[in-house]
């Protein structure tokens, strides 16, 4: 059984979803039903907060008096902002979950916004034989993903057990989703009043939902790089927009039926009831409103012209109702906006925007397919050229020969040289003031949001630790030929050690704890140097080959199932970090929470400006020169 301890109390909705997880897959049923309906309980609460205090709060700003009555360079939209903001602290002040479930949840994506927990809780429900909630769960995961076949099939498996389908439930649905089922029965039974008493509370509802899908989109952003004031907040104000332009099409779905007209069709429903209860004026104004929505709707306007002609109804009538002005009003600008943006970011802007802006723009280059293996991948557009200069200069002057192998300059192959520098040994200069901390930052940043998403893309529920982080360069030798068979990286698994009938022996000296691998590339002024997957040993079977370019990472678990290698680097110098992940907190590098006081602690630090942009006054490596 649970215990509720003090400790419980205090659990964020995404350390319960972990307990749920972890009780799943040791089987403990029940556990994970108490766990995973606290997550929902929790999230719902924290949901329902943030969404109320981002309402409220506009509310508020709106109708608070301006510090001067006359508006000049939108200086009224900032004191409103303002306004809201501080009461968007105080609002939230008191729930210390939000701030914590905003810091996880920028990690996990929308785990529970997607309905995540019911994919197990099904199994849990079922586990513990409650048949009606396991449907149910397997029903509120259907209405989210409705092309999800493998939950479709478990719903009818649990159809066959003799339930009874009115039972089932959609746990996520909203108070407009009944009140709107309803009101299209009561038509259907030509019950005017309850269709016009539904249909009104469903029209508030949806409208009042809407508000509060659209308040959820303004949350926090990365954008990926730091830009100016006015294009950061264009930037964050059009992904919010893209947000909440889902809303409607998420809030038009009846438990899975896809409804692109849901609101306006209140007002189709709601004309009819009217004017079946002589209620001639509402009946105008639905018409009117409805009018908004389609202008050119034969039927509608069929019904405009029988409406005019009775005796009754005076010209005025036809006046849309306020709610669906305002919403069409808004939702045209918006319309306008967005396809605005669309058309000038793709063609004029585009090219005139910083070419380290589009850069950081992140894609998937290889998948599992294209690389032939299970639990690999190549994203391009997780460094800026600005970074893979700076860091690529770090390499260049801070790195130790043969850094990780005893000193040995040729570790792998006696045609290179071979360097590395490790992130402790940047925190060590950083500390004794040799190199500038916002380089120590800049290598920090650039490797954590590898880490972030490595955890995306591979769905790494578990905690992932930085284990060891390596720039590395390797250098072919002035005196090497230029035809090369040997490799620069002879190919291995990272966490055992690979014997001569492929078998991986997870023991000593190979770095057993290693789950997950990663090389940020940050250069290709070089010959040779592609990173392969290759499923032998001499590396006769290539399965896939990268090459390597700033900017781009190859990532992939650690075990025997990702046999790789580097070949030879005839000319120049490659260089790469290389990133190597942990489940064991045993394991953790303990220099980057020490890197991260460092810096917090250094924030006044300053070299004299005139020193070169590495920042480095000091000739701590072998014999290079200094360079001032
Ligand atoms: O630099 C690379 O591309 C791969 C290096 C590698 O596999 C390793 O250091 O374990
Ligand atoms: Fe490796």
């Amino acid at each position: 059984h649970v215990q509720t301890n003090e400790a419980n109390v205090t659990e964020t909705s995404v350390q319960l979803y972990e307990k749920g997880v972890e009780a799943y897959l040791e089987n403990r049923w029940a556990d994970c039903v108490v766990y995973f309906e606290k997550a929902l309980g929790k999230y719902r609460k924290y949901r329902k907060k943030v969404q109320s205090c981002r309402l409220k709060c506009k509310n508020e700003a709106e109708f608070s008096e301006p510090l001067y009555p006359v508006d000049n360079d939108n200086l009224l939209f900032f004191e409103r902002a303002i306004r809201q903001t501080l009461c968007i602290m105080e609002c939230e002040n008191d729930d210390p979950e939000i701030l914590e479930n905003y810091i996880v949840n920028m990690e996990t994506g929308n785990l529970f916004e997607e309905q995540r927990p019911y994919e197990y809780l099904h199994i849990c429900y079922f586990q513990t034989n409650d048949i009606i909630k396991a449907a149910s769960s397997a029903f509120t995961y259907l209405v989210a993903h409705p092309d999800n076949k493998v939950m479709a099939s478990n719903l009818k498996h649990y159809f066959d057990h003799n339930i009874d389908k009115k039972d089932i439930v959609n746990y996520e649905a909203k108070d407009y989703v009944y009140l709107y089922v309803h009101g299209a029965e009561s038509y259907e039974h030509k019950d005017w009043q309850s269709v016009i008493f539904n249909m009104e509370e469903s029209l508030t509802e949806y409208i009042q939902a809407e508000e509060e899908c659209r308040a959820q989109c303004e949350g926090p952003f990365d954008h990926g790089w730091y830009p100016d004031f006015i294009p950061s907040i264009s930037n964050h104000f059009t992904v919010c927009l893209k947000c909440k332009q889902k809303c409607r099409k998420t809030l038009g779905s009846l438990n899975g039926e896809i409804h692109d007209d849901l609101l306006p069709s209140h007002y189709h429903y709601l004309q009819y009831a009217y004017y079946k209860t002589g209620n001639l004026k509402a009946a105008c104004q639905a018409v009117a409103s409805y009018l908004r929505f389609y202008p050119d709707d034969e039927t509608m306007l069929d019904n405009l012209r029988y409406y005019s002609k009775q005796p009754k109804v005076q010209e005025d009538y036809f006046h849309p109702r306020e709610e669906a002005v305002r919403y069409m009003q808004r939702q045209i600008y918006e319309n306008k906006i967005l396809k605005f943006v669309n058309k000038e970011f793709n063609t004029t802007l585009k090219s005139k925007l910083k070419s380290e802006e589009l850069e950081k723009k992140l894609y998937v280059t290889m998948n599992e397919k294209e690389l032939k293996g299970s639990k690999r991948i190549v994203m391009d557009g997780l460094a800026t050229t600005k970074e893979c200069q700076t860091l690529t200069e770090i390499a260049k002057y801070f790195a130790i020969i043969g850094d990780g192998y005893d000193g040995r300059r040729s570790p792998h192959t006696k045609m290179e040289k071979f360097e590395g520098i490790t992130l402790s040994r940047t925190l060590f200069l950083t500390y004794f003031k040799l190199l500038r901390p916002k380089y120590l930052d800049m290598f920090l940043r650039v490797t954590e949001n590898t880490r972030k998403y490595i955890k995306k893309y591979f769905k790494i529920k578990k905690k992932l630790y930085f284990s060891f982080t390596h720039l590395v360069c390797r250098t072919a030798l002035p005196d090497s030929p230029k035809i090369r068979t040997d490799l620069s990286h002879k190919i291995h698994a990272d966490n055992c050690n690979i014997l001569k009938n492929q078998t991986c022996v997870k023991a000593f000296p190979a770095f057993t704890w290693r789950d997950y691998s990663a090389i940020l590339y940050l250069n290709d002024d070089f010959e040779g140097g592609e990173f392969i997957f290759s499923s032998d040993l001499n590396g006769l079977n290539i399965q896939s080959s990268v090459k390597p370019r700033c900017g781009r990472l190859v990532a992939f678990s650690s075990g025997p199932e990702n046999l790789h290698g580097v070949k030879a680097v005839k000319t120049g110098s490659r260089c790469a970090i290389g990133i190597w992940f942990s489940h064991d907190p045993k394991y953790a590098d303990k220099d980057r929470n020490v890197a991260l006081r460092v810096l917090e602690n250094n924030l006044d630090f300053h070299l004299d400006p005139s020193i070169d942009i590495t920042g480095f006054n000091f000739d701590v490596k072998n014999d290079k020169k200094l360079k001032t």
